[in-house]
Formats: structure tokens, sequence, C-alpha cells
């Protein structure tokens, strides 16, 4: 039977509603796998970092082939095909970049070559430009876990411990005290933190006024003393000293010419020109927002 002009109109508008209304539907459902999988790109971060891809990189002069990163990882050989694969995730996110296969004289290689991106320098560099200890506390599984169950957090009433204490039975500070491994784990994360941005605030600050007309300054849990001992290096006048708990002050260096205080800030915070506090973290909008702030105490 032969369709009419109007007929013919009105299913190829069908068609487009349907095939717009499953667009929409495939849409929707891509949003929510990428929500779902989300996590694959922080595991492959880090089974990069704990396998030494970026180091691998590095050492081979800042781009290397599969092939040549293989000689400097530890892999099992049946498993390159699926490096390629992590390979690919970390492309796709930017951490690593990539160049076409070039000829090195032999004939064409069609080999892809990995090279580092700014993301992926800021995990080779040298202490105060190297940020993986603060990226392997913060995909460590004592971390992570405590995210696994927020609908458990969110039917305890407030005030209430944080998701970490709910976990974990006890807080950050507590389990460090407790758990030698997490202990050093945690401080060297806040160590390389405080080295990577301090260098951008003393190099922002260094020619202002937010330093001058104090000669001292104490760094309330300052850790062990990462922001601290740039800060004392970048403003020799100045007497720097740290308070922080006693088994974090226990394992602190001490060949710095930064001070170390045990104690509970709670409790009493030794005498200075200046409280200095800093790495309360909240999140704002797509950004992650470090404040750390100056307090006068004259
Ligand atoms: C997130 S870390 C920040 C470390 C350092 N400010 C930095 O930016 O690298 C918080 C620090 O506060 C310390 N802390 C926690 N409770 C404390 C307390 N009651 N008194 C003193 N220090 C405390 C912890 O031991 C830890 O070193």
């Amino acid at each position: 039977m032969a369709l009419s002009k109007e007929q013919k109109l009105t299913i190829s508008e069908q068609q487009h509603t349907a095939s717009s209304e499953q667009q929409v539907a495939l849409d929707a459902e891509l949003q929510l796998w990428n929500h779902t999988f989300g996590y694959v790109k922080s595991m492959a971060l880090k089974a990069a970092l704990d396998l030494g891809i970026p180091d691998a990189i590095h050492q081979h002069g800042g781009s290397a082939t599969i092939p040549q990163i293989v000689t400097r990882i530890t892999l099992h050989p049946s498993k390159t095909p699926c490096l390629r694969r992590l390979m690919r995730v970390l492309t796709v996110t930017g951490v690593f970049g990539t160049q076409e296969p070039h000829d090195d004289g032999g004939g064409c290689d069609d080999e892809l070559v990995y090279t580092l991106t700014p993301a992926s320098r800021l995990l080779v560099g040298p202490p105060g430009q190297n940020v993986s200890p603060l990226l392997n506390v913060m995909l460590c599984p004592i971390f992570v876990s405590s995210f696994l169950d927020l609908r458990g957090w969110f039917q305890h009433e407030m005030p209430d411990p944080s998701p970490f204490k709910v976990t974990h039975g006890r807080d950050i500070w507590e389990l460090a005290a407790h758990d030698a491994g997490f202990s050093r784990l945690f401080d060297a994360g806040m160590v390389a933190d405080s080295g990577f941005i301090m260098n951008v605030v003393v190099r922002e600050c260094g020619s202002g006024t937010v330093f001058q007309g104090i000669s001292s300054l104490v760094d309330v849990g300052g850790g062990f003393g990462g922001a601290t001992q740039a800060i004392a290096k970048a403003f020799p006048h100045l007497e720097c000293s740290v308070l922080d708990l006693p088994n974090v002050v226990a394992g602190a260096p001490a060949d710095t010419a930064v001070k170390y205080v045990a104690g509970d800030m709670f409790e009493s915070v030794s005498s200075a020109d200046a409280v200095f506090l800093k790495d309360r973290r909240r999140a704002t909008g797509r950004t992650w927002r470090r404040n750390a702030c100056l307090i006068s105490t004259s």
C-alpha cells in the first residue's frame, strides 16, 4: 500500500522524535557511566605511581614507548597489552601525552611514544616540585575506603565523627599515632604538599608585606614543618617553630632552622608574633582550594 505524502511526513517526524529521545537516553546513560567509572581514573593514576611509570618515562629522557617503559618497571610480560590500555586511560585524562611513532633510522617504528605532561612532570621532580607523596596518601586504601559507606555516615546524627573515623574507628591523627607505616606515608604527603605550595606562596609573597613586621611565627599543626622550612629559608630573620602532636614531633627532622614543639593546639599554643595555620581544604566548585592563614598575635 502506497503512503501519502502526509503519512510519510508523520512517520519521519516520529522517527526523528524517537531517535532524539533515544539519544537523550543514551547520553544520560553515558553520563551515569562516566560517574560510575570515574574511580577508574584515580585507580589508573595509582597504578602508574605504584608501578613507577612516570619515573620510567622520565629516566628515559621524558618520552618512551611501551617496550622501553617495561624495561624499567616490574611487570609480568603477559600484562604488556594491559599496560597499553592503562596508558590509554592516562593519556585520555592528560596525565601523559603521546607523540606519533617515529622513524629511528631502522624503518618506521609503529610504537606510540608516551611523554610527560605538565601534570606528570609534578610526579618526577625533586622535593618541592614533586607531589606524588601526597597522591600516594590520598589514593591509599585507608583514605579511599572512608568514602565507601557515606550512606552510613549520613545516617549518624550531627555532630558525628568524620567518614574516616566511622570507617576506621579512629580519626587520622589517632590512627597515625598507632600505625607507624600510615604515619610515615601521611607525614611524607604533607611535606610534599607543603614544599610544593609554599614555594609558590613564598614567590608570590616574597616581595610583599605579608611577613614584614613579625620576628617569630608558630605553625600550628605544622607536621614535619615542610611549610615552615620554606618560610624560614625565604625569611631568615623569622624565628620559626612548629607545634604538633608528640608522635609527629618525635619523627620530625632534627637538622633544620625550625624548632619543633610537642603539644596539643587545643590546650596551648606557644607564643609568637604570628600564628600560621595551613591545610584546611574545602571543595569549591570543580577545584580544591587550599587555605592558609597568618594571624598576628600582637
Ligand atoms: C593536614 S595535616 C597538615 C600539616 C601541615 N600543616 C602541612 O600543611 O603540611 C594536620 C596536622 O595537624 C596535626 N594535629 C592534629 N591535631 C592536633 C592537635 N590537637 N594539636 C596539634 N597538632 C595537631 C596533625 O598531627 C597533622 O600534622
